[in-house]
């Protein structure tokens, strides 16, 4: 089933001579070990010898979906036919930055419902989106693939009732089910009369899933080229089969992702999207990071970071940029590359080829891996964090509140919590002093060259927010000279969240979270969605601490814009400080 006509996209690298000469040795062994074409006959020892031939497939989802290609066909003649005006795509990491992704490269087609995504516990979006669409003429599609994780269940307790509320009648028939067999989600819909269950691969890992259903049903419902977009995501697979070594995409591009980091610690990797696939990076983050970063090793990646000039960075970066043939490169990437810095530049002939791009990551992710010597298709960290939160959710469900806790310093609307370790550490480097500026620059005092920065904060992902957020990170990138990650939770800790914890220990955390104006209740569960939200903060600092990670998080009490405000000055003191 190749494709006559459809070119590949054009792959080029410019590699400092330790990384090149790395990637050449590479190849080699890669050839004499025939690693390809034991990753496409399944042989988990490319690997750790571990499960990893239970995840591959992937490798086939090109193939499986052309062959399946009426059922999403047929699918989006009747979300068509239905006249939708919006489709609400609920769902968490690869459930939803896949989506997301197409959403973003391909918007609105005139004729076709308008797709949106909701990876949020934030009442405040949450509610923000059930406002922006028309309840009565959504379509819906909950997806989880395991079906047991909290988001998109409670989400789905939320909207189902709205729905009803506004269509006046039980709106199963507006629902769509993506999940894989036998799992909760199934019998959920199957109860609620949902209008179509698609399933997924249980051998694909979510954070991988864009080109099987969990990509390709939002897709359909929102009238793009899926046998387009499957067809060029076949040819590059075809691409990373067999041929020799040196002209495999995903191995050449693997190899330089991993020869960096291993030989020179060069494992910041930045991602410059053109402004047409700006949002492909925050797909990328989730499969870099939860595929690579685990056991104290991995990649970490940089999303949506302005470029600057060679000065403002350590040794640790590796660009990555993609653009549509005929948009002109970032010009702030020659001089980087002149620098010596490995820049790689992969151009789409047409949007269509972001099929090829998703699969060229994939594979180059999968052989990144194999050098790094871990597992890529595991996430342990992931799973920590969601225990912990559980444990505080259900403790809310018996108490009615969750469980006390003391900020350790407070200063005015900012209160300061960290586990005793960090605490300590911040108020001895602080010399004693607990106000918001002293602790802060404790804070950031403690970053060193070839670490970064996260910024993860726990309120709506709103276009203000996200100017804040981006405000915040570049100040911080240029005063302490290291990479910057600006996150939202809970969206984040299904996707970078893994390599925060698991990765390479040269993360600095600063947690924000808020006091909440308005809370939501959910239908059916004793708390609400600003409780969740605060739990999995906390699940995710508990497990940042247990971690050994420097992390402090700064909870903002009143209101919520002039404490960021706040915050952002007392951050720019601290820096002008340290
Ligand atoms: O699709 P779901 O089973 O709901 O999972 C949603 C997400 O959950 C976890 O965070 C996994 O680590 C991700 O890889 C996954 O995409």
């Amino acid at each position: 089933m190749s494709v006559p006509g459809n070119k590949l996209l054009s792959l080029s690298f410019a590699l400092p001579e330790q990384v090149a000469a790395g990637v050449t040795a590479a190849l080699q062994s890669w050839a004499r070990d025939k690693r390809v074409q034991r990753i496409w006959a399944r042989d988990p020892k490319v690997w750790t010898g571990g499960r990893e031939g239970e995840w591959l497939g992937w490798l086939s989802a090109p193939r499986d979906g052309l062959e399946h290609i009426k059922q999403y066909e047929d699918f989006a003649r009747d979300v068509k036919a239905g006249g939708y005006t919006d489709v609400l795509l609920l769902g968490m990491g690869g459930s939803s930055l896949g989506p997301e992704v197409l959403k973003e490269v391909f918007g609105h087609v005139p004729g076709w419902p308008e797709l949106h995504v909701l990876d949020s516990t934030d009442p405040e979006q949450v509610a923000e989106m059930a406002a922006k669409v028309d309840l009565a003429k959504t379509l819906f599609i909950v997806s989880s693939k395991s079906g047991s994780t909290l988001e998109p269940n409670i989400l789905f307790a939320y909207f189902w009732a709205a729905a009803e509320k506004a269509l006046g009648k039980a709106p199963g028939a507006h629902f769509v089910a993506v999940t894989d067999p036998n799992s909760s989600m199934e019998k959920t819909a199957k109860e609620h009369g949902f209008g179509h269950i698609f399933f997924g691969n249980p051998q694909i890992g979510g954070r991988y899933s864009v080109l099987s259903p969990f990509g390709m049903v939002p897709a359909a419902a929102a009238g793009y080229n899926v046998r387009g977009l499957l067809e060029n995501a076949l040819l590059m697979a075809e691409a990373c089969t067999n041929v020799p070594p040196e002209v495999n995409p995903g191995l050449e591009l693997g190899l330089a992702l991993g020869v960096a980091a291993t030989r020179l610690d060069c494992d910041k990797v930045t991602y410059v999207g053109s402004k047409k696939l700006a949002a492909v990076g925050a797909w990328l983050e989730q499969l870099i990071a939860e595929s690579t970063g685990k056991i104290g090793k991995g990649l970490v990646p940089i999303d949506a970071e302005a470029l600057s000039g060679p000065e403002a960075y350590g040794r640790d970066r590796f660009f990555v940029d993609l653009r549509l043939a005929g948009e002109a490169p970032n010009p702030k990437l020659k001089p980087l590359e002149a620098a010596g810095f490995p820049v790689v530049d992969i151009q789409l002939a047409d949007l269509l080829q972001l099929g090829q791009a998703f699969f060229l990551f994939e594979f180059a992710t999968a052989v990144a891996g194999v050098e790094l010597g871990i597992d890529p298709f595991d996430q342990p960290d992931v799973e920590f964090s969601k225990v912990e939160t559980r444990k505080l959710t259900t403790a809310y469900g018996e108490t009615g509140k969750l469980p006390p806790e003391e900020p350790f310093a407070v200063d005015g609307d900012l209160a300061f919590y960290a586990d005793p370790r960090n605490a300590e550490a911040l108020k001895k480097a602080a010399g004693g002093r607990t106000d918001a500026v002293s602790l802060l620059k404790a804070q950031l005092e403690r970053v060193k060259p070839g670490d970064y920065v996260g910024l993860l904060a726990y309120i709506a992902r709103t276009s203000g927010h996200i100017a804040w957020a981006q405000e915040v990170r570049h100040m911080l990138r240029d005063g302490l000279h290291v990479a910057t990650a600006a996150e939202f939770g809970p969206r984040f800790l299904h996707s970078t969240g893994q390599a925060y914890k698991g990765g390479p220990n040269t993360g600095v955390f600063l947690q924000v979270t808020s006091d909440k104006a308005k809370d939501l209740e959910i239908p059916g569960h004793p708390y609400t969605f600003g409780v969740v939200q605060a739990a999995q903060a906390r699940g995710d600092f508990d497990v940042l601490a247990a971690r050994d990670r420097r992390a402090l998080r700064v909870h903002i009490r009143g209101p919520l814009e002039e404490g960021l405000k706040k915050l952002e000055r007392d951050l720019k003191t601290a820096l002008k400080g340290s």
